[in-house]
């Protein structure tokens, strides 16, 4: 069948690739340099596998800014959330289904990918595409929300299970055919069903790491070390506590709960996990100026180590070193930061620099995002370039007795054993 993808983003692009194995597919965004740098042979693709992918359906994947008619469309535009209001922004879904309402003919297929509120594929979008005169049913209608993990996109893609919320079984029949790269199995339910679980999947990962991050500022005071606390609980066969760290960052943890929230009179824990995690920043904050203390002669100096919202991507989008940066600065820090994944980033309070450039002078460095590349620093060479080499880690990530011999000061987040 012809298929065309709305919003060729982190999820969209390689949904409109992995589809281009069995179908023809146009991909539409309204972002004209990412459509240009696509026929140029140059997609906007961190994974290496993706870009294999992208010269592997080459003929049978076509970038354009306007929708074309197909027998099935994809949406997968953002779904951020309003800042005024703190409800789900739902502008650029109801843009591409109105995109679609003039194309749309009998027996197409519209699916709704973005993650979205129970209720807006039937509601909102649903109700848009009646406008073509064509009742629910001549068209069909799901909603397929993705579960594939950042820095693992394809294998995840492929490989899990997906939920299809079809309005009818013809809809779920062809939702089927068109999400044939999967592998994982392929489970029916309704829409408002599929958005729901959704929704439970991201938010069961926020309330968790909550936990986690209200253990370490509990083993901080016990004088415990919350990272072989979480390893040894554990080792019991139906715990399994989730990692501590400065604050949950990302396009879809920090924002798909509060849509949950939004739909419900009965959140409590929801909201609350929300702000134990928004917490961690401050957190953070109280350990660098603990370890620094009094700097005498000019503004005290502290390096971001990582400005990703998690480790091996190059994605800041509500990363927590965004807080990070501004509450530090509030108080009088001359902040720096270095990303080996990130080259430059015009939303972050902060230049990004050089390894060498972001440390020289420093008091205090920050280990914001667990890079794998962190664990092999040469703790040596930052010691002798920094004014006080001290280190608050807030990923446990750097090797204590390696940075101590190197003679930092080394405060571990959560770890209250030294
Ligand atoms: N990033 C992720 O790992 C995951 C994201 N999701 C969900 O998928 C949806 C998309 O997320 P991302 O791909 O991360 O977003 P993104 O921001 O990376 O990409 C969205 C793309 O849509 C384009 N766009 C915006 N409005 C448009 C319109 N009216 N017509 C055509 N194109 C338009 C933008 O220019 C952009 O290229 C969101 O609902 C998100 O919650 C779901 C699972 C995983
Ligand atoms: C339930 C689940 O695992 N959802 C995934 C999640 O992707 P995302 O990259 O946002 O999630 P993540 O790896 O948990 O990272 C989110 C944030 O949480 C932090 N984090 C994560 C795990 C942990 O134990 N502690 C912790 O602090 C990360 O550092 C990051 O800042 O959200 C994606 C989405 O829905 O967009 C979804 O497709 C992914 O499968």
């Amino acid at each position: 069948m012809k298929v065309c993808v709305i919003g060729l983003g982190y999820v969209g692009l390689p949904t409109a690739l992995l589809a281009a194995r069995n179908h023809e597919v146009v991909g539409v965004d309204v972002d004209e340099s990412k459509v240009d740098a696509l026929d140029r042979g140059e997609p906007p693709l961190e994974e290496p596998a993706l870009v294999d992918l992208f010269h592997e359906v080459e003929g049978r994947f076509e970038a354009r800014t306007d929708v074309v008619p197909a027998d099935a469309f994809v949406i997968v535009t953002p779904t951020p959330l309003d800042a005024d209001t703190e409800v789900a922004d739902l502008a650029a879904v109801r843009a591409a289904a109105e995109a679609v309402e003039p194309v749309l003919t009998r027996d197409d297929l519209v699916v709704v990918e973005s993650t979205v509120p129970p209720g807006t594929t039937e509601r909102l979008v649903g109700r848009i595409l009646e406008r073509s005169g064509l009742e629910r049913g001549a068209f069909s209608l799901a909603h397929c929300p993705e579960r594939a993990i950042p820095g693992d996109t394809l294998n995840e893609m492929v490989g899990n299970a997906r939920l299809l919320g079809a309005i009818d079984d013809r809809s779920a029949e062809r939702a089927a055919d068109l999400y044939s790269f999967v592998e994982g199995d392929l489970h029916r339910t309704t829409p408002r069903g599929a958005e729901f679980v959704k929704l439970m999947e991201n938010t069961y990962r926020d309330v968790n790491i909550a936990l986690a991050n209200e253990f370490a500022k509990i083993a901080e005071e016990l004088g415990v070390d919350v990272h072989r606390s979480v390893d040894l609980a554990n080792e019991h066969p139906r715990v399994d506590v989730h990692r501590p760290g400065p604050g949950v960052g990302g396009h879809c943890i920090t924002i798909d709960p509060q849509f949950l929230a939004q739909s419900s009179t009965h959140d409590r824990l929801i909201s609350q996990a929300r702000a134990i995690n928004d917490s961690m920043a401050k957190h953070v904050l109280g350990l660098v100026q603990g370890a620094v203390g009094e700097v005498p002669d000019r503004d005290p100096r502290v390096t971001l180590l990582g400005v990703a919202y998690k480790g091996d991507v190059g994605d800041t989008r509500e990363t927590p070193a965004r807080p990070i940066a501004r509450l530090a600065r509030n108080v009088g820090f001359d902040v720096r930061a270095y990303d080996p994944h990130v080259e430059s980033d015009a939303d972050l309070p902060v230049e990004l620099d050089s390894l060498e450039t972001a440390t020289a002078g420093s008091d205090c460095l920050v280990v914001v995002t667990d890079h794998s590349a962190f664990a092999n620093l040469d703790s040596e060479s930052l010691a002798t370039r920094m004014r006080s080499p001290t280190v608050v880690d807030a990923r446990a990530v750097v090797d204590r007795s390696r940075w101590e011999a190197a003679g930092f000061e080394v405060v571990v987040l959560g770890d209250g054993s030294n």
